[in-house]
């Protein structure tokens, strides 16, 4: 069955950081995710992660300056080197931290600008960064997100996403199906799970609308966890959701998968 890792961008947000990582191993997680922690050395984020028994699941790369409203910079015109720069620089996180799966997020098009030319920018830093990934064993994932909650994110379907991998169809290079974007963008997640498995090496989980608990909202999770074990799925499910109290509170929807992995 299923294994889930807590998302602590996410979850335990009432918590300094640092203090997340034990937050969610007390509440039976084995896997943490989050969107990036490069304010914070990696030799505390081993340590973090190994006092707790921790797997390090996945991170992002530097999505340049989230103030500033960068949403990732590799569809960004002029920002090639930062781009470039921003992958070694998760690479040696990843190799500190023995984690195999790298978020790329694809950025922000503005106004006037032309899709068709930054989805081939794109499209090159993808293959930079899967052949400098691939050497160091390391998977690097695109994740379609819904243009409500980014606007102007440049990846928003499952579609567009398979139809850049086969394109570029490299070995590092895989899909982060996240559950909640997906149905915000086109619906139908069992159809989808299904037709884009072969791609597929991460999932992320949040209920709909509002994107809290998983068990809150039009989505029947349970079912697309049963869906998921009988497709084969052995990666882990990300809990990238905002808890509606405390994340303790929400987390029944969990007790009955916790201690079922496989
Ligand atoms: O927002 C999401 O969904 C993510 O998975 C993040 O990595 C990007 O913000
Ligand atoms: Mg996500």
């Amino acid at each position: 069955m299923p294994r889930f890792c807590a998302n602590l961008s996410f979850l335990f947000a009432d918590l300094p950081f640092e203090k997340r990582f034990a937050a969610a191993a007390a509440a039976g997680f084995s896997g943490v995710e989050y969107i990036g922690a490069y304010d914070m050395p990696m030799a505390d984020i081993k340590r973090h992660l190994d006092e707790n028994e921790l797997k390090q699941v996945l991170f992002n790369l530097p999505p340049g300056d989230w103030e500033a409203g960068d949403r990732g910079l590799a569809c960004r015109p002029g920002r090639e080197e930062e781009f470039r720069d921003s992958v070694f620089r998760a690479l040696d996180y990843a190799t500190t931290l023995e984690c195999d799966m790298i978020h790329c997020m694809a950025g922000n098009m503005a106004k006037g600008e032309d899709p068709g030319e930054l989805a081939r920018l794109y499209c090159d830093n993808l293959l930079y960064a899967a052949d400098e990934a691939g050497k160091a064993g390391v998977t690097i994932l695109i994740e379609p997100i819904n243009g409500v909650d980014m606007p102007g994110y440049l990846l928003n379907s499952v579609e567009q996403a398979a139809v850049i991998l086969d394109q570029l169809d490299h070995p590092a290079l895989a899909l982060q199906f996240d559950i909640y974007h997906a149905q915000l963008v086109g619906g139908d997640i069992a159809s989808r799970l299904a037709r884009h498995f072969d791609k597929i090496r991460h999932v992320q989980i949040a209920g709909v609308p509002g994107r809290h608990e998983p068990d809150r909202g039009e989505l029947n999770c349970s079912f697309l966890f049963y869906l998921l074990d009988r497709l084969g799925y052995d990666g882990w499910i990300g809990c990238e959701y905002k808890p509606q109290g405390t994340t303790e509170e929400g987390l029944g929807w969990l007790s009955p998968w916790q201690g079922t992995a496989s």
